[in-house]
C-alpha cells in the first residue's frame, strides 16, 4: 500500500481572537464543516491554532531535558493503574523513546503532585507550565468535541461529556539515533483515547497514516497541533469516524521532543441513540475506558496497537 504522491491531512485553521472558536462567529458553519470533514474522512487534522504561547512549549521543552535525566529509580515512580498513563520505559520494546505522563492534568494540583514526585521539593514553574499548557491544548479539543457533537445533532449532551471528560498529559523524548538510518522510535498505533493533539519541538519524527495508506510526515510549526481522533471516538461515533494510525521514526542528531494531550470520557461510553438507523446498525455495546485499557493490558504489543482492539473488546 502507498504512493509517492501521498496527500497529507487537512489543516484547519483556528486562529483568531477568543470569539473565533464560537459558534456565534461568522466563520463557525466553515470551519464546522471542515473539522468533520476531515475527522470523517481522515480520522485527524492539523490543526492551526495560536492560543498557546510559543514560550510555553519552548519552556516545556527545556525543562524535559532536565526531566529524563533524573535517575530511573525516579522516574519509575511515575505509576498508574490505567495502561499507558505512567512511565513508559526506554529499556522497553521501543529504545529510543522515554515519556511520562500526568493524569488531570488540567488540574494545577495534580501537576504538581508529579513534580513532587520526580523532586523533592516539587518544581512550581514547571508545574504552571504544563498546566497552563494543558488548559490552552484541552480548549482546542473541547471545540472539536463540541463540533462533533453539534454536527450531528447531540448538542444537548455535550455538557454531560464535558463534564464526563479527563485529560492526560504525556510528556515524550526521542533520542538520536546511535546510527545514520530512519529508526522506528514509537511503532503504528491508534491512540485508545477520545481525542489526542500532538505537539512538538523541530525535530521531525512524526507519521501520521492517510486513509490510502501512504505515511505522510507531519512538518512541526510552534502553532501546529495535530489532532488525532482515537478508539474511543471510534467507537462512539458509531464509526462515523476511524481512529487515525501513526508512528514515529527517529532520523538526524538531535533529540526530540513531544507533548501528547488526551482525552478520555470517564463513566459509561455508549452510541448515542441518535447515531443508530437503518444505515448505521449498533456497532459497539456500552463500556468503560478503564476497562477498556485493561483489557489493552493483556494484549501482545503488536495487537494493543490496533484498533481492532476496541471491536475484540466491544464490538457487536
Ligand atoms: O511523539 C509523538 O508525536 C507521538 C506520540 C504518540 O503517538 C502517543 O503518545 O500516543
Ligand atoms: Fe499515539
Amino acid at each position: 500500500m502507498g504512493s509517492l504522491t501521498a496527500t497529507p491531512l487537512p489543516v484547519v485553521n483556528l486562529t483568531g481572537g477568543p470569539e473565533a472558536l464560537s459558534p456565534r462567529s461568522s466563520s463557525w458553519n466553515a470551519v464546522s464543516k471542515e473539522i468533520i470533514s476531515a475527522l470523517e474522512e481522515h480520522g485527524g487534522f492539523v490543526a492551526i491554532y495560536d492560543r498557546v504561547p510559543q514560550e510555553l512549549p519552548a519552556a516545556i521543552f527545556s525543562d524535559m531535558m532536565r526531566l529524563f535525566q533524573l535517575p530511573h529509580e525516579t522516574k519509575i515512580k511515575n505509576v498508574s493503574e490505567k495502561s499507558g498513563h505512567g512511565y513508559i520505559n526506554k529499556a522497553s520494546n521501543v529504545p529510543l523513546h522515554e515519556g511520562v505522563g500526568i493524569d488531570g492534568a488540567t488540574d494545577l494540583e495534580e501537576c504538581r503532585k508529579f513534580m513532587e514526585l520526580m523532586w523533592t521539593n516539587g518544581d512550581d514553574a514547571f508545574a504552571e507550565n504544563v498546566n497552563a499548557y494543558a488548559k490552552k491544548v484541552a480548549e482546542l479539543e473541547q471545540t472539536v468535541v463540541r463540533v462533533l457533537f453539534e454536527s450531528y445533532g447531540l448538542g444537548k449532551h455535550y455538557p454531560a461529556h464535558l463534564e464526563a471528560t479527563t485529560y492526560l498529559l504525556r510528556l515524550l523524548t526521542y533520542k538520536k539515533p546511535d546510527n545514520d538510518e530512519d529508526n522506528l522510535a514509537f511503532v503504528s498505533h491508534t491512540d485508545k483515547s477520545f481525542i489526542s493533539i500532538l505537539h512538538q519541538n523541530n525535530v521531525k519524527g512524526l507519521e501520521l497514516r492517510t486513509k490510502d495508506g501512504d505515511w505522510v510526515p507531519f512538518e512541526p510549526s510552534p502553532s501546529s497541533f495535530v489532532v488525532l481522533a482515537g478508539d474511543l471516538s471510534m467507537a462512539w461515533s458509531n464509526e462515523r469516524i476511524k481512529s487515525l494510525y501513526h508512528r514515529v521514526t527517529m532520523g538526524g542528531k538531535e533529540t526530540r521532543y513531544s507533548l501528547g494531550l488526551f482525552s478520555f470520557r470517564t463513566g459509561v461510553t455508549e452510541v448515542p441513540k441518535e447515531l443508530v438507523d437503518e444505515d448505521h446498525p449498533l456497532l459497539y455495546k456500552p463500556f468503560n475506558y478503564e476497562d477498556l485499557l485493561r483489557f489493552y493490558d493483556t494484549l501482545e504489543p503488536k495487537l494493543k496497537a490496533d484498533h481492532t482492539v476496541v471491536k475484540m473488546f466491544c464490538g457487536i
